[in-house]
């Protein structure tokens, strides 16, 4: 009897979208990672046994230097590389002092939703984020999307 073939677990990642006065927190990642010096949110990959939000809070913890609590589960896609994402509301403290790990992460910023869309240097999976979010798929509790968006930006 010859043993069927199994499929290849897809990869698992969760990503911490953090909100402040209607801007995102962003990172430019690393160049010593993969996709080095694109655009994104904090977060990374889930290991195994961890619950979704249990890898946000070490992944942020472990970037940026700072506590956060995972807040509602906004939206899931699976990136064109065939990793599954999970996209999470993320609270952090006003006051939290953020400290990036340099191998990790080039440099943080909050970013207005409409200059993180049209950043050239934005990972790819986060423009369908963006675009599911302008297309209303889901809400982001917090803030609304911008006026001045274009459909020409989706
Ligand atoms: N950090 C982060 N990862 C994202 C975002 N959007 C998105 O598709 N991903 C994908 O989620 C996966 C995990 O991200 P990562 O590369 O930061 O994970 P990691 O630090 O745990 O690295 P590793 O899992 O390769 O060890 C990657 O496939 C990455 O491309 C995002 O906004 N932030």
């Amino acid at each position: 009897m010859s043993a069927t073939p199994q499929p290849t677990p897809r990869k698992r990642a969760v990503v911490g979208v953090i909100l402040r006065q209607n801007q995102f927190l962003t990172i430019r990642r690393s160049q010593t990672v993969a996709a080095p010096g694109k655009i994104c949110f904090p977060g990374g990959g889930i290991q195994p046994g961890e619950t979704e939000a249990e890898a946000l809070v070490r992944e942020i913890r472990e970037e940026l230097g700072i506590s956060s609590i995972a807040g509602s589960r906004l939206y899931e896609n699976v990136t064109g590389w065939g990793t599954s994402v999970a996209w999470w509301l993320t609270q952090i403290e006003e006051d939290a002092q953020v400290e990036i790990n340099l191998e990790e992460v080039a440099h943080w910023s909050w970013m207005p939703p409409q200059v993180m869309l049209r950043h050239p240097d934005l990972l790819s999976s986060n423009r369908d984020f963006l675009a599911s979010w302008r297309q209303a798929r889901f809400v982001i509790p917090g803030i609304t999307v911008p006026d001045d968006w274009d459909d020409a930006d989706d």
